[in-house]
């Protein structure tokens, strides 16, 4: 790390979506100075007014002391850290990782062994609480790595996050956390799909169902947080349905591992795999109670 004595650090974000973005200008209103990267030009016009820098992160007179990835996927993560233009081997040692897409706990372990054989700390860093707290610089991050990842980084997760769990010293301990919080995700975000359904039929309105039952007891914050969009009809994605594939398939991956059965996660991973194949993936999450509205044939506010 080039500065470990000055408050604000030279900061690159990849990824600007959902998350990424928030996060760069959670890091930007800290007092950092922060380079965006994404192959999405028009997020990167938008980081740009928010005070973001947008030149290359090739460049060789610049040292950036922690790097932050929030793209999609495993695959992706790999490619900004270790491909054609992958930005480790450009960074000093010392420098930082901040991995933050959802990933298998054994890709993060190796992604932190890669880093280090270039002296760059990595901490497995998967993030919780919506594109909103991430805007807001409120995240929950499930956090694991060496004391060094965690001092190299601690400057920027104090601007980004509400909460820090640090889960110990070796990376993957927070993806594993963070596919137990999936497990949970996704089957509400699943199950609020099927009760409000359900309540249609009943003839209990989207809306009537929010009111009552966010305050009874089978409320959950992901019923809270995505009920109101299928009240509202308004599918815009701050998650999006090809997530959970993905999550649930590391659940499901892992799981299988240690022979550990999870019916209701396949049950929820069905439903949206049912969701993608209705051509509904890139449309926010909530979108997976039209599979149950097409099932039974009612129909959602629009
Ligand atoms: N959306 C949510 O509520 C939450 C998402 N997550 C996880 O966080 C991660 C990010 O999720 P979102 O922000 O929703 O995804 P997103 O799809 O909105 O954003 C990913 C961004 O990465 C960019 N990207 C892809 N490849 C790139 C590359 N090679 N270089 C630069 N940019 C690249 C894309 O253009 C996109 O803007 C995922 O792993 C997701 O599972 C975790 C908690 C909450
Ligand atoms: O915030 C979280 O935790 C989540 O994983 C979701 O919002 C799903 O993307």
């Amino acid at each position: 790390m080039n500065n470990m004595k000055v408050s604000t650090l030279n900061v690159a974000a990849i990824g600007l979506g959902s998350m990424g973005f928030g996060i760069a200008a959670s890091a930007l209103r800290g007092g950092h100075k922060v380079w965006g990267k994404d192959i999405n030009p028009e997020v990167m016009t938008r980081f740009v007014r928010e005070g973001g820098q947008s030149g290359s992160l090739s460049d060789a007179s610049l040292i950036l002391d922690v790097v932050i990835v929030a793209v999609l996927n495993a695959a992706q993560t790999e490619s900004v850290l270790f491909g054609d233009q992958g930005i480790v081997e450009k960074l000093q040692k010392g420098a930082a990782v901040v991995s933050c897409a959802t990933v298998p706990p054994a890709f993060a372990k190796d992604m932190a062994a890669r880093c280090a054989t270039f002296g760059v700390h990595y901490l497995d860093a998967p993030i919780s609480g919506g594109s909103v707290k991430a805007a807001s610089g409120k995240l929950s991050i499930m956090a694991a790595g060496t004391p060094e990842a965690f001092a190299a980084t601690q400057l920027v997760l104090d601007d980004i996050s509400e909460k820090v769990f640090a889960l110990g010293n070796e990376a993957g301990a927070g993806s594993a956390m963070k596919a137990v919080n999936q497990l949970l995700a996704g089957v509400h975000i699943a199950v609020m799909a099927e009760a409000l359904t359900f309540g249609i039929t009943q003839g209990v309105t989207p809306e009537k169902f929010v009111e009552v039952i966010s305050k009874c007891a089978g409320t959950s914050w992901m019923l809270e947080n995505r009920a109101p969009h299928i009240v509202a009809g308004d599918y815009t994605p701050h998650s999006s349905v090809n997530i959970w594939p993905k999550d649930l398939g590391i659940v499901l991956d892992i799981a299988k591992e240690v022979q550990f059965a999870a019916p209701i996660t396949t049950a929820a991973l069905q439903q949206f795999t049912a969701a993608a194949a209705m051509g509904l993936g890139g449309d926010d999450d909530a979108a997976v109670a039209k599979v149950y509205a097409k099932n039974a044939g009612i129909t959602l506010p629009v």
